[in-house]
């Protein structure tokens, strides 16, 4: 699969340990930063992954801030974009059976590497279940 995946500085090491995970798991992996843990403005990332999947440059995306809400809320103004804010396995699975969701969003502050790994691996496993979903999705757009 071709995924895009974006952090802020407070998501810098997470990012790194995603990245080797998917590119591992065989993964084409497009890094839209940022590059170091200076301070930087999330949505400086989280527009040009957002944009390569809309673009249909890259098929998901992964995004990583502090609590997961200013990355998400940015990538949530994008029309084509489902951004699901994830803690857990569960609500990753959740997140794709039900909402269809393209991008995995992570708070890098509030998660262990053990559990974000988890909701990565389980969002990339899971299909969207479609029926009864589908049409809610579907009224999502405004
Ligand atoms: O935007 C956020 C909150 O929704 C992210 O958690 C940021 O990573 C956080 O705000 C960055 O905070 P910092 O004090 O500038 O490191």
């Amino acid at each position: 699969m071709r995924i895009a995946i974006g952090s802020d500085h407070a998501g810098f090491k997470l990012k790194a340990r995603i990245i080797d995970l998917l590119t591992t798991a065989g993964n084409e992996v497009e890094d839209f930063g940022c590059f170091s843990e200076e301070s930087m403005d999330y949505p400086d990332v989280a527009h040009p992954v957002c944009e390569s999947i809309e673009g249909k440059q890259n098929e998901m995306g992964i995004l990583i801030c502090g609590s997961g809400n200013g990355i998400s809320m940015t990538a949530n103004k994008h029309q084509g974009i489902r951004a699901a804010l994830c803690w857990t396995a569960e609500i990753a699975e959740l997140a794709r059976l039900h909402n269809d969701a393209n991008i995995l969003s992570l708070p890098a502050r509030f998660i262990t590497e053990e559990e974000a790994l988890n909701c990565v691996n389980t969002f990339f496993k899971t299909e969207f279940e479609g029926g009864r979903h589908q049409r809610r999705v579907d009224k999502i757009s405004c």
